[in-house]
């Protein structure tokens, strides 16, 4: 029994049925269970449906949708809600009513809207004053809405067919309301042989578009692939991940269920996509376009300044486990722990004074003498002229660092991420390294909302297996059997050393745990799946 078993948050449906079992409340409920959460259902309208049409809706009544909600508010709270087919707009209305009652009492439970206004037969599903309803009572209420190219157009009430006219489309409708868009990118292909889904989320100096670009799956058998990706994201979220990581991993449930699903001999017509288990393969993941990268300029979110410091491809370290990794703040720290033998370590100095280059040097030539894997954090530059053996930098110094330099320079690189999302974003410049943080919380920096755990750890290094991965945060003697069973090669820490009561002690449980035959080398810890 997976964990999940014993405890699965609720996340409700609000949708239509799909008497044909491929899309709708059917492939709501499926993916919900897949995925480790309780689907409960308000069904809208009985489609009498299967592979070849939709023959009929059959919106249920006001009374009908009403009683579902007030029955399911009575007894199963949400953690998140997906609402897809809104049959007309009394529906809309009713269900936007339900909401806002609902938030004004709840702490925030967050919404995931798919306008199913088309299938993708070409049946139109709701009626024609359906639209002016959602985008004046329900768009305000969302936290994420998910239309495809056609339902975009839609809500934007103009063309949505090139990269271009997309995000402005996108941009429009979130002109409008705080909703985060996921347009998904099925109806239309920017670079051949791919297709690519734009999330647009965030707001004023945090706004991002991101594109989520995937090799082309080449199956007719696509039916509720949009209520199967909207359903997976209302469960992850529910589940506590971040927005945007809850988009890639749902991006890639999604592409395994068309990659793997096997449903030829379900009806005559196209079949539904699979409900494969959790995606565990980075074939399935995407990958998240790089605004410095050439193939940015197709997707018009080409950057001149960031092409001119955009490497990928880093010098590989000579193992793929780098073992004990002590992050600390002097160049004492550096000498008594390369002392006891560790090999991997960081300067990581956040308050430099004026010896701050004098500092690096003598740190680089301690690193010379003992044979070290020394990273620099920060301060590349310094690191490039003093000849470290490697640079440590964070997300958002990737914006800002001349990765070409230090590409030049040959130094290593190590990037810092926090979840699926910018692992994949980070994965794209092939560094020599990834951590993975904060694992737990940690005194040494907030990290809150940005702890990752054990279990999700396991699964982030199963994407990756024989690159090397670093875990940090939190990481204790207590801790590290956890974090070395994930399959992780490194284990870096602060405190668990700088305040050990006695850091050769420390160093010696710390290093017998991460480089114990015990932990298993080839293969990462099992993950559920
Ligand atoms: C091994 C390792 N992983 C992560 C970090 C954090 O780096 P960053 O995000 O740049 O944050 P600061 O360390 O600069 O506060 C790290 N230093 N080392
Ligand atoms: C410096 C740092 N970076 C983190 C990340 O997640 O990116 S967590 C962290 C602090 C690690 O310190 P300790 O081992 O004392 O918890
Ligand atoms: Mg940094």
């Amino acid at each position: 029994m997976s964990g999940a078993e014993h405890h699965r948050p609720i996340v409700w449906t609000i949708a239509g049925s799909d008497s044909g079992g491929g899309a709708g409340i059917q492939a709501d409920l499926l993916t919900m269970h897949d995925l480790g959460v309780h689907g409960c259902s308000a069904i809208t309208a009985n489609t009498a449906q299967n592979t070849l049409g939709v023959p009929a809706i059959n919106a249920v009544s006001g009374e009908v949708l009403q009683s579902q909600l007030d029955a399911l508010l009575a007894d199963l709270k949400p953690a998140a809600i997906k609402i897809g087919l809104l049959a007309n707009a009394g529906q809309v209305r009713l269900v936007a009513d339900f909401l806002r009652k609902l938030k004004s009492a709840a702490e925030a439970i967050p919404v995931v809207y798919d306008p199913v206004a088309v299938a993708t037969s070409g049946a139109q599903l709701t009626e024609d004053s359906t639209g002016a309803a959602v985008l004046t009572e329900l768009l305000p209420l969302c936290d994420l809405i998910t239309p495809n190219s056609i339902e975009l157009e839609w809500l934007a009430g103009t063309d949505a067919d090139s990269a271009e006219a997309i995000l402005k489309a996108a941009h429009q409708v979130r002109g409008n309301h705080s909703a985060a868009l996921l347009v998904t990118g099925g109806h239309f292909e920017i670079e051949p042989g791919t297709t690519a889904d734009l999330l647009c989320a965030g707001s004023d100096e945090n706004a991002s578009n991101d594109w989520l670009i995937g090799k082309k799956i080449d199956t007719p058998n696509a039916h509720g692939t949009g209520c199967t990706l909207s359903s997976a994201i209302a469960s992850l979220l529910a589940l506590g991940y971040p927005l945007k990581d809850a988009c890639v991993v749902a991006n890639a449930y999604v592409r395994r269920g068309l990659r793997q699903g096997d449903s030829d001999h379900i009806g005559a017509g196209p079949g539904p996509v699979g409900h494969c288990g959790w995606p565990v393969e980075l074939q399935d993941f995407p990958e998240i376009l790089v605004a410095g990268s050439e193939r940015a300029e197709s997707f018009g979110v080409f950057d001149k300044t960031a092409a001119a410091n955009f490497a990928a491809e880093f010098a590989q370290p000579d193992s793929h486990r780098l073992g004990l990794y002590p992050v600390v703040e002097t160049v004492e720290w550096i000498e008594k722990l390369a002392q006891e033998g560790v090999r991997t370590l960081q300067l990581r100095i956040k308050h430099p004074g004026r010896d701050l280059k004098e500092q690096i040097e003598r740190a680089v030539a301690i690193g010379r003498r003992h044979d070290l894997r020394l990273f620099i954090n920060d301060h590349w530059q310094l690191a490039i002229d003093c000849g470290a053996y490697g640079v440590h930098l964070g997300q958002e110094d990737l914006q800002s660092a001349d990765l070409k330099a230090i590409q030049q320079a040959g130094l290593k690189l190590g990037i810092s991420t926090h979840g699926f999302f910018e692992l994949l974003y980070a994965y794209q410049f092939r560094p020599s390294y990834l951590a993975i943080g904060a694992i737990y919380a940690t005194s040494t920096k907030d990290m809150s909302g940005q702890l990752q755990g054990p279990e999700k750890l396991a699964r982030m290094a199963a994407l990756l297996p024989g690159y090397p991965l670093v875990a940090i945060g939190g990481i204790s003697l207590e801790r590290a059997p956890a974090v070395a069973a994930t399959g992780v090669g490194s284990i870096a820490v602060v405190t668990a050393i700088t305040r050990a009561p006695d850091y050769r002690t420390a160093v010696a449980q710390l290093r017998s745990v991460i480089d114990s035959p015990e932990t298993d080398r080839e293969k990462p810890s099992r993950v559920e799946s």
